[in-house]
Protein backbone atom coordinates (compact mmCIF):
# COMPACT_ATOMS: atom_id res chain seq x y z
CA UNK A 1 0.00 0.00 0.00
CA UNK A 2 0.68 3.42 -0.72
CA UNK A 3 1.50 5.98 1.85
CA UNK A 4 -0.03 9.48 1.96
CA UNK A 5 2.79 12.29 1.06
CA UNK A 6 4.77 11.21 -2.06
CA UNK A 7 8.47 10.94 -0.87
CA UNK A 8 10.97 8.66 -2.52
CA UNK A 9 13.99 9.91 -1.22
CA UNK A 10 17.12 9.50 -3.77
CA UNK A 11 16.67 7.25 -6.27
CA UNK A 12 18.18 6.03 -9.49
CA UNK A 13 16.38 7.18 -12.63
CA UNK A 14 16.89 6.68 -16.44
CA UNK A 15 16.96 10.22 -18.08
CA UNK A 16 15.04 8.66 -20.85
CA UNK A 17 17.25 9.18 -23.43
CA UNK A 18 18.66 6.02 -25.37
CA UNK A 19 22.53 7.11 -24.51
CA UNK A 20 21.02 8.22 -21.83
CA UNK A 21 22.68 4.60 -20.02
CA UNK A 22 23.80 7.10 -17.66
CA UNK A 23 21.20 6.85 -15.15
CA UNK A 24 21.59 9.85 -12.87
CA UNK A 25 20.27 10.55 -8.93
CA UNK A 26 17.25 12.90 -9.87
CA UNK A 27 14.67 14.24 -7.57
CA UNK A 28 13.79 17.24 -9.65
CA UNK A 29 11.27 18.28 -7.70
CA UNK A 30 11.04 18.37 -4.03
CA UNK A 31 7.74 19.41 -1.95
CA UNK A 32 7.53 19.18 2.27
CA UNK A 33 4.96 20.18 4.77
CA UNK A 34 3.40 22.85 2.30
CA UNK A 35 -0.05 24.18 3.55
CA UNK A 36 -1.73 27.25 1.75
CA UNK A 37 -4.41 28.74 3.18
CA UNK A 38 -6.87 31.26 1.38
CA UNK A 39 -8.15 34.09 3.94
CA UNK A 40 -11.98 34.71 5.47
CA UNK A 41 -13.75 36.47 2.49
CA UNK A 42 -16.60 38.20 2.47
CA UNK A 43 -19.69 37.73 0.49
CA UNK A 44 -21.94 39.57 -0.78
CA UNK A 45 -24.16 40.33 1.75
CA UNK A 46 -21.65 40.96 4.49
CA UNK A 47 -21.50 37.25 5.53
CA UNK A 48 -18.18 35.97 6.53
CA UNK A 49 -16.65 32.76 4.66
CA UNK A 50 -14.49 31.01 6.12
CA UNK A 51 -11.00 30.44 5.44
CA UNK A 52 -10.03 27.58 3.30
CA UNK A 53 -7.16 25.33 3.79
CA UNK A 54 -6.15 24.36 0.16
CA UNK A 55 -3.13 22.57 0.79
CA UNK A 56 -2.74 20.82 4.10
CA UNK A 57 0.77 19.37 4.26
CA UNK A 58 1.85 18.10 0.96
CA UNK A 59 4.98 16.32 0.61
CA UNK A 60 6.04 15.12 -3.08
CA UNK A 61 9.09 13.86 -5.17
CA UNK A 62 9.17 13.98 -8.70
CA UNK A 63 11.99 12.29 -10.21
CA UNK A 64 13.99 13.58 -13.40
CA UNK A 65 12.25 12.28 -16.43
CA UNK A 66 9.27 11.58 -14.83
CA UNK A 67 5.40 12.07 -16.01
CA UNK A 68 3.69 12.69 -12.89
CA UNK A 69 0.35 13.31 -12.38
CA UNK A 70 -1.52 15.46 -9.52
CA UNK A 71 -5.20 13.40 -9.85
CA UNK A 72 -8.35 14.80 -7.98
CA UNK A 73 -11.70 16.01 -8.00
CA UNK A 74 -11.90 19.85 -8.42
CA UNK A 75 -11.39 22.16 -5.63
CA UNK A 76 -9.26 19.44 -4.21
CA UNK A 77 -6.26 22.13 -4.20
CA UNK A 78 -4.48 20.86 -7.65
CA UNK A 79 -3.73 24.18 -9.03
CA UNK A 80 -2.79 25.70 -5.52
CA UNK A 81 -0.37 23.36 -5.26
CA UNK A 82 1.17 24.03 -8.74
CA UNK A 83 0.78 27.45 -8.29
CA UNK A 84 3.42 27.18 -5.62
CA UNK A 85 5.59 25.47 -7.81
CA UNK A 86 6.02 27.54 -10.41
CA UNK A 87 6.64 30.72 -7.86
CA UNK A 88 3.06 32.50 -8.76
CA UNK A 89 1.78 31.77 -5.07
CA UNK A 90 3.92 31.71 -1.59
CA UNK A 91 3.03 28.64 0.88
CA UNK A 92 2.24 29.69 4.25
CA UNK A 93 4.70 26.71 5.53
CA UNK A 94 6.61 23.92 3.90
CA UNK A 95 9.24 24.08 1.89
CA UNK A 96 9.50 23.63 -2.42
CA UNK A 97 12.86 22.43 -4.11
CA UNK A 98 13.36 22.56 -8.17
CA UNK A 99 15.83 21.56 -9.07
CA UNK A 100 18.24 22.39 -6.06
CA UNK A 101 16.68 25.88 -5.54
CA UNK A 102 14.77 26.84 -3.00
CA UNK A 103 11.20 28.24 -4.68
CA UNK A 104 10.02 29.65 -1.33
CA UNK A 105 13.01 32.24 -0.89
CA UNK A 106 13.32 32.68 -4.78
CA UNK A 107 10.12 32.36 -6.57
CA UNK A 108 11.95 34.32 -9.56
CA UNK A 109 14.41 31.42 -10.03
CA UNK A 110 10.81 29.05 -11.12
CA UNK A 111 10.57 30.91 -14.39
CA UNK A 112 14.12 30.13 -15.32
CA UNK A 113 13.18 26.32 -14.83
CA UNK A 114 9.76 25.27 -15.65
CA UNK A 115 7.49 25.54 -18.50
CA UNK A 116 3.97 26.55 -17.02
CA UNK A 117 0.45 26.09 -18.54
CA UNK A 118 -1.82 27.16 -16.30
CA UNK A 119 -5.71 27.44 -16.40
CA UNK A 120 -6.44 30.54 -17.85
CA UNK A 121 -4.98 32.07 -21.34
CA UNK A 122 -6.32 35.71 -21.47
CA UNK A 123 -2.97 36.77 -21.46
CA UNK A 124 -2.34 35.46 -24.94
CA UNK A 125 -5.63 36.38 -26.24
CA UNK A 126 -5.32 38.75 -28.59
CA UNK A 127 -2.06 37.66 -29.98
CA UNK A 128 -1.86 35.74 -33.06
CA UNK A 129 -0.98 31.74 -32.33
CA UNK A 130 2.82 32.83 -34.00
CA UNK A 131 2.76 35.79 -32.02
CA UNK A 132 2.21 33.90 -28.50
CA UNK A 133 4.24 31.03 -29.73
CA UNK A 134 7.34 33.61 -30.73
CA UNK A 135 6.69 36.30 -27.57
CA UNK A 136 6.77 33.14 -24.80
CA UNK A 137 10.64 32.46 -26.39
CA UNK A 138 11.58 36.16 -26.58
CA UNK A 139 10.43 36.13 -23.11
CA UNK A 140 12.47 33.06 -22.29
CA UNK A 141 15.51 34.68 -23.77
CA UNK A 142 15.69 33.77 -27.02
CA UNK A 143 17.30 35.83 -29.58
CA UNK A 144 14.28 36.66 -32.20
CA UNK A 145 15.91 33.94 -34.89
CA UNK A 146 16.40 30.94 -32.54
CA UNK A 147 12.30 32.36 -31.11
CA UNK A 148 11.11 31.87 -34.19
CA UNK A 149 12.38 29.30 -35.53
CA UNK A 150 11.59 27.23 -32.09
CA UNK A 151 7.85 29.03 -32.90
CA UNK A 152 7.93 27.29 -36.11
CA UNK A 153 8.97 23.57 -35.39
CA UNK A 154 6.19 23.93 -32.76
CA UNK A 155 3.82 24.91 -34.41
CA UNK A 156 4.69 22.75 -37.11
CA UNK A 157 4.62 19.83 -34.99
CA UNK A 158 1.11 20.40 -33.05
CA UNK A 159 0.06 20.90 -36.99
CA UNK A 160 -0.77 24.39 -36.07
CA UNK A 161 0.69 26.15 -39.22
CA UNK A 162 -2.47 26.98 -41.05
CA UNK A 163 -3.65 28.97 -37.81
CA UNK A 164 -0.81 30.82 -36.92
CA UNK A 165 -1.71 34.41 -38.33
CA UNK A 166 -5.27 33.85 -35.69
CA UNK A 167 -5.52 35.71 -32.83
CA UNK A 168 -6.30 33.28 -30.03
CA UNK A 169 -9.26 35.29 -28.87
CA UNK A 170 -10.86 33.74 -32.40
CA UNK A 171 -9.99 30.25 -32.21
CA UNK A 172 -12.53 27.29 -30.82
CA UNK A 173 -11.60 26.50 -26.95
CA UNK A 174 -9.96 23.22 -28.16
CA UNK A 175 -7.70 24.87 -30.81
CA UNK A 176 -6.81 27.81 -28.75
CA UNK A 177 -5.91 25.71 -25.52
CA UNK A 178 -3.48 23.55 -28.29
CA UNK A 179 -1.96 27.26 -29.23
CA UNK A 180 -1.08 28.19 -25.82
CA UNK A 181 0.63 24.44 -25.18
CA UNK A 182 2.31 25.27 -28.41
CA UNK A 183 3.66 28.52 -26.47
CA UNK A 184 4.67 26.80 -23.43
CA UNK A 185 7.12 24.81 -25.44
CA UNK A 186 8.98 27.55 -26.70
CA UNK A 187 12.46 28.30 -24.94
CA UNK A 188 12.82 24.44 -23.56
CA UNK A 189 12.49 24.16 -19.61
CA UNK A 190 13.82 21.17 -17.90
CA UNK A 191 10.43 20.91 -16.46
CA UNK A 192 6.88 21.19 -17.34
CA UNK A 193 4.32 22.02 -15.32
CA UNK A 194 0.97 21.46 -17.43
CA UNK A 195 -2.73 22.18 -15.62
CA UNK A 196 -4.95 20.36 -17.18
CA UNK A 197 -3.39 21.04 -20.71
CA UNK A 198 -6.40 19.12 -22.85
CA UNK A 199 -9.22 20.61 -21.64
CA UNK A 200 -11.23 21.09 -24.36
CA UNK A 201 -9.42 19.22 -26.75
CA UNK A 202 -10.29 16.63 -29.58
CA UNK A 203 -8.70 13.38 -29.28
CA UNK A 204 -6.22 14.29 -32.08
CA UNK A 205 -5.25 17.19 -30.78
CA UNK A 206 -4.62 15.37 -27.75
CA UNK A 207 -3.07 12.80 -29.04
CA UNK A 208 -1.01 15.79 -30.43
CA UNK A 209 -0.07 16.74 -26.68
CA UNK A 210 0.65 13.63 -25.32
CA UNK A 211 3.08 12.90 -28.39
CA UNK A 212 4.78 16.19 -27.78
CA UNK A 213 5.20 15.51 -24.18
CA UNK A 214 6.70 12.12 -24.42
CA UNK A 215 9.22 13.51 -27.47
CA UNK A 216 10.44 16.18 -24.94
CA UNK A 217 10.48 13.42 -22.36
CA UNK A 218 12.35 10.88 -24.56
CA UNK A 219 15.19 13.17 -26.47
CA UNK A 220 15.56 16.06 -23.75
CA UNK A 221 14.91 14.43 -19.93
CA UNK A 222 12.03 16.81 -19.75
CA UNK A 223 10.07 15.90 -16.27
CA UNK A 224 6.33 16.54 -16.66
CA UNK A 225 3.86 17.50 -14.03
CA UNK A 226 0.64 16.89 -15.06
CA UNK A 227 -2.55 18.31 -13.72
CA UNK A 228 -5.94 16.46 -14.15
CA UNK A 229 -9.25 15.31 -12.99
CA UNK A 230 -9.33 13.01 -16.46
CA UNK A 231 -8.90 9.22 -14.61
CA UNK A 232 -8.25 7.33 -18.29
CA UNK A 233 -5.92 10.05 -19.10
CA UNK A 234 -4.52 9.43 -15.51
CA UNK A 235 -3.87 5.62 -16.30
CA UNK A 236 -2.88 6.11 -20.01
CA UNK A 237 0.02 8.62 -19.51
CA UNK A 238 1.36 8.78 -16.43
CA UNK A 239 4.18 7.07 -14.78
CA UNK A 240 3.53 7.96 -11.27
CA UNK A 241 0.18 10.10 -9.55
CA UNK A 242 -0.04 11.64 -6.59
CA UNK A 243 -4.17 11.17 -5.55
CA UNK A 244 -5.59 14.69 -3.86
CA UNK A 245 -7.99 15.49 -1.96
CA UNK A 246 -9.10 18.34 0.60
CA UNK A 247 -5.51 19.26 0.12
CA UNK A 248 -4.09 16.47 1.24
CA UNK A 249 -2.10 13.35 -0.50
CA UNK A 250 -4.26 10.26 -0.24
CA UNK A 251 -2.14 7.72 -2.13
CA UNK A 252 0.89 8.20 -4.64
CA UNK A 253 2.10 5.14 -6.76
CA UNK A 254 1.87 4.02 -10.65
CA UNK A 255 -1.23 3.92 -11.38
CA UNK A 256 -0.81 0.17 -11.88
CA UNK A 257 0.02 0.32 -8.15
CA UNK A 258 -2.61 2.09 -7.58
CA UNK A 259 -5.31 0.11 -9.28
CA UNK A 260 -3.79 -3.30 -7.17
CA UNK A 261 -5.51 -1.45 -3.92
CA UNK A 262 -8.87 -3.21 -5.66
CA UNK A 263 -7.74 -5.48 -8.05
CA UNK A 264 -9.87 -7.87 -6.84
CA UNK A 265 -13.10 -5.79 -7.26
CA UNK A 266 -14.98 -4.88 -10.20
CA UNK A 267 -17.35 -2.37 -11.09
CA UNK A 268 -20.94 -3.17 -11.92
CA UNK A 269 -22.91 -0.49 -13.62
CA UNK A 270 -26.72 -0.96 -13.63
CA UNK A 271 -28.78 2.05 -15.97
CA UNK A 272 -32.49 1.08 -15.05
CA UNK A 273 -35.24 2.05 -18.08
CA UNK A 274 -37.37 3.93 -15.66
CA UNK A 275 -37.39 3.11 -11.60
CA UNK A 276 -35.31 0.15 -10.01
CA UNK A 277 -37.40 -3.16 -9.36
CA UNK A 278 -37.31 -2.28 -5.64
CA UNK A 279 -39.68 -4.82 -5.15
CA UNK A 280 -37.20 -7.51 -6.67
CA UNK A 281 -35.28 -8.69 -3.18
CA UNK A 282 -31.89 -8.80 -4.84
CA UNK A 283 -32.79 -5.29 -6.19
CA UNK A 284 -33.38 -3.89 -3.11
CA UNK A 285 -30.45 -5.46 -1.49
CA UNK A 286 -28.30 -4.28 -4.18
CA UNK A 287 -29.38 -0.45 -3.30
CA UNK A 288 -27.64 -0.07 0.64
CA UNK A 289 -24.54 0.03 -1.61
CA UNK A 290 -25.08 1.49 -4.59
CA UNK A 291 -23.68 4.92 -5.81
CA UNK A 292 -26.38 6.62 -7.58
CA UNK A 293 -26.55 8.82 -9.96
CA UNK A 294 -29.99 9.66 -11.84
CA UNK A 295 -31.10 6.01 -13.32
CA UNK A 296 -27.42 4.48 -12.93
CA UNK A 297 -26.22 2.47 -10.32
CA UNK A 298 -22.64 2.23 -9.36
CA UNK A 299 -21.12 -1.02 -7.52
CA UNK A 300 -18.30 -1.99 -6.66
CA UNK A 301 -18.18 -5.62 -5.88
CA UNK A 302 -15.49 -8.87 -5.39
CA UNK A 303 -15.62 -10.60 -8.65
CA UNK A 304 -17.66 -13.97 -7.60
CA UNK A 305 -19.88 -11.93 -6.21
CA UNK A 306 -20.79 -9.24 -9.02
CA UNK A 307 -21.22 -12.42 -11.34
CA UNK A 308 -23.66 -13.89 -9.34
CA UNK A 309 -25.74 -10.76 -9.09
CA UNK A 310 -25.41 -10.12 -13.04
CA UNK A 311 -26.41 -13.93 -13.44
CA UNK A 312 -29.26 -13.29 -11.19
CA UNK A 313 -30.52 -9.80 -12.39
CA UNK A 314 -29.97 -11.51 -16.03
CA UNK A 315 -32.31 -14.58 -15.31
CA UNK A 316 -34.79 -12.98 -13.11
CA UNK A 317 -37.60 -10.74 -13.18
CA UNK A 318 -35.20 -7.06 -12.79
CA UNK A 319 -33.98 -7.81 -16.33
CA UNK A 320 -37.09 -6.45 -18.46
CA UNK A 321 -36.18 -3.29 -15.72
CA UNK A 322 -32.65 -3.06 -16.57
CA UNK A 323 -31.62 -0.13 -20.13
CA UNK A 324 -28.35 -1.38 -20.11
CA UNK A 325 -25.67 -3.08 -17.29
CA UNK A 326 -21.59 -3.13 -17.63
CA UNK A 327 -18.61 -4.82 -15.85
CA UNK A 328 -15.66 -3.36 -16.26
CA UNK A 329 -11.96 -3.54 -14.27
CA UNK A 330 -11.31 -0.85 -11.73
CA UNK A 331 -10.30 2.70 -12.79
CA UNK A 332 -8.20 5.39 -10.52
CA UNK A 333 -11.94 6.36 -10.16
CA UNK A 334 -12.80 3.31 -7.49
CA UNK A 335 -8.76 3.25 -6.18
CA UNK A 336 -10.03 7.30 -5.17
CA UNK A 337 -13.60 6.28 -3.91
CA UNK A 338 -11.77 3.60 -1.96
CA UNK A 339 -9.20 5.32 -0.30
CA UNK A 340 -12.06 7.31 1.11
CA UNK A 341 -12.03 10.25 -1.75
CA UNK A 342 -15.44 12.26 -1.12
CA UNK A 343 -16.42 13.79 -3.85
CA UNK A 344 -17.43 13.07 -7.07
CA UNK A 345 -15.60 14.57 -9.36
CA UNK A 346 -13.21 12.75 -11.08
CA UNK A 347 -14.06 12.09 -14.77
CA UNK A 348 -14.19 9.10 -16.40
CA UNK A 349 -13.39 9.72 -20.25
N1 LIG B 1 -8.15 32.81 -4.81
C1 LIG B 1 -8.84 32.00 -3.99
N2 LIG B 1 -9.49 32.53 -2.91
C2 LIG B 1 -10.18 31.73 -2.07
N3 LIG B 1 -10.29 30.39 -2.22
C3 LIG B 1 -9.68 29.83 -3.27
C4 LIG B 1 -8.94 30.60 -4.21
N4 LIG B 1 -8.43 29.76 -5.16
C5 LIG B 1 -8.85 28.52 -4.83
N5 LIG B 1 -9.60 28.56 -3.69
C6 LIG B 1 -10.20 27.41 -2.99
O1 LIG B 1 -9.14 26.52 -2.64
C7 LIG B 1 -9.53 25.17 -2.85
C8 LIG B 1 -8.57 24.50 -3.83
O2 LIG B 1 -8.71 25.13 -5.09
P1 LIG B 1 -7.80 24.69 -6.33
O3 LIG B 1 -8.09 25.64 -7.45
O4 LIG B 1 -6.40 24.57 -5.89
O5 LIG B 1 -8.39 23.23 -6.64
P2 LIG B 1 -8.18 22.30 -7.91
O6 LIG B 1 -7.93 20.94 -7.37
O7 LIG B 1 -7.15 22.86 -8.80
O8 LIG B 1 -9.61 22.33 -8.60
P3 LIG B 1 -10.05 22.26 -10.17
O9 LIG B 1 -9.91 20.82 -10.57
O10 LIG B 1 -11.47 22.71 -10.13
O11 LIG B 1 -9.16 23.19 -10.92
C9 LIG B 1 -10.97 25.20 -3.33
O12 LIG B 1 -11.82 25.03 -2.21
C10 LIG B 1 -11.12 26.61 -3.88
O13 LIG B 1 -12.45 27.05 -3.77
Amino acid sequence: MSRPGCSVGSVLVSTGTEQGATARTAVVVTVRGLVKSYPAGRGRRGAASPPVRANDGIDLDVRGGEIFGLLGPNGAGKTTLVRQLTGLLRPDAGSVELLGHDIVRHPERAARLVGYLGQESSALDELTVALAAETTGRLRGLDIRAARAERDAVLEELELTALASRPLKRLSGGERRLACFAAALVGERPVLVLDEPTTAMDPVARRAVWAAVDRRRAERGTTVLLVTHNVIEAETVLDRVAVIDEGRVIACDTPAGLKALVADEVRLDLVWRDEPPLDVPGVAALRETARVTGRRWTLRLPQQRARAVVAELTGGPAFTALDDFTLTAPSLEDVYLALGGRRKGLVKA
